[in-house]
């Protein structure tokens, strides 16, 4: 097992990865709080580890329960949000009960912010089964929900108690949600790391492969990188922003689309080949590091075309962005592989790079 740390000045917490550590009695011990804990999970993800979970909390002598959500991005809203609120309500749930957020990034960014609103707080633990999860969402605190006419536009910056990454739950998952969580390894390394963008371009055959140890690297280094970047930015007042690379685009996707129609890893691959296109149009990025970014989304099975959606909508859905200011939509572009810049584009070359991806 190794153990990456978020330090945030106030406090810190802690990011374990290493396979069966579902089982670790220990890791869980001193995160939970209370009398009752709260696991929050999936009909995809319960059959597979719920029980598993359960028989390691069982000896901390606590009450468990299980609330189980349908699966997919198109829940991720008020509605599934509510079954949380309801369930703890009607468990009479305190404020010193602590959620088990045991999936992929829909459930840990619901069950975050339902741990930030429920009471007004109460502590919460990552458990991250998806490999987007581990290298990513699980990480940082944004927690939320999607509205219909934007992505993640409701929730709050909360964080986590720990992170509890077990690297062999990532065997069950399908291929094309791997593929997903390739695409924010992909996104981390172009950003801040030209290095292990080489060692990610080197091993897309074993990472797609499930490959654990490739798989190890990938889920370290991301985390690293992402707790390094959280740390000196918590609220995203400034740095943080990079770790939207390819996001401006992706979230329009999958917003345009109809959320889960497209995965969040899949519009996030297009929307990166999008602002590398962008990024180079502006003088910014060479033309081979434009095509590195192309090909290695491509190699790990990412879409690189974007869906027809028309250049206008795409406007339209990029002006809600989280980024905008003042009706004007803010870039996160490359200025060469493993560095990022936050900017405003002129008009011209924003529909040039739509028109050229469309
Ligand atoms: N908070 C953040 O910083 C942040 C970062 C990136 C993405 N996100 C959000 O995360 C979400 C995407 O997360 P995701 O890609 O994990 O999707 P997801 O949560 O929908 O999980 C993907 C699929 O895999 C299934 N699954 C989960 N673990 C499994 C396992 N071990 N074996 C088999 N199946 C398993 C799930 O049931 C689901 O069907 C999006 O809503 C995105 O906005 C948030
Ligand atoms: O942690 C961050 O900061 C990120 O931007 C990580 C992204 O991968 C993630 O998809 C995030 O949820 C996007 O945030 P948003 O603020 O653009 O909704
Ligand atoms: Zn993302």
């Amino acid at each position: 097992m190794i153990t990456v740390t978020v330090d945030l000045g106030q406090r810190a917490y802690p990011i374990h990865i290493g396979p069966a550590l579902i089982d670790r009695t220990d890791l869980f011990e001193p995160h939970v709080r209370g009398k009752t804990v709260a696991i929050v999970t999936n009909e995809t993800v319960e059959p597979l580890y719920a029980a598993r979970l359960e028989a390691t909390l069982a000896p901390l002598g606590k009450t468990i329960i299980r609330i189980v959500l349908p699966d997919g991005e198109a829940h991720k809203n008020w509605e599934t949000l509510n079954r949380i609120f309801d369930r703890l309500l009607a468990e009479r749930a305190d404020r010193k009960t602590t959620l088990i957020a045991l999936g992929g990034g829909v459930i840990g960014d619901m069950t975050g912010f339902a741990a930030a609103s429920y009471m007004r707080g109460i502590p919460f633990i990552q458990v991250p089964t998806t490999l987007l999860a581990q290298v990513d969402s699980s990480v940082g605190g944004k927690t939320g929900i999607n509205h219909p006419l934007g992505k993640n536009m409701i929730g709050a910056f909360y964080q986590p108690q720990a992170v509890i990454a077990d690297s062999a739950v990532l065997r069950s998952l399908p291929p094309r949600e791997l593929a997903a969580g390739i695409a924010e390894v992909i996104k981390t390394a172009a950003i801040a790391d030209h290095a292990f963008f080489s060692w990610v371009e080197s091993n897309i055959e074993a990472l797609s492969n499930y490959d654990q140890a490739a798989l190890a690297v990938a889920v370290r280094r991301s985390c690293e990188v992402k707790a390094k970047v959280v740390g000196e930015d918590e609220r995203e007042g400034g740095i943080r922003a990079i770790l939207n690379f390819g996001h401006t685009f992706g979230h329009a996707i999958e917003a345009g689309l109809g959320y889960g129609e497209w995965l969040h890893g899949e519009a996030v691959g297009c929307g990166m080949v999008m602002a590398a296109d962008l990024s180079a149009r502006l003088g910014l990025l060479s033309e081979a590091s434009r095509e590195r970014i192309v090909n290695v989304t491509r190699g790990a099975k990412l879409p690189v075309r974007a869906p027809a959606l028309g250049e206008e909508r795409y406007i339209d859905l990029m002006r809600v962005d989280k980024k905008a200011e003042g009706g004007e939509i803010k870039f996160i572009l490359l200025k060469k592989i493993g560095e990022a810049v936050i900017t405003g584009v002129p008009e011209a070359e924003l529909r040039a790079t739509l028109a050229a991806s469309i």
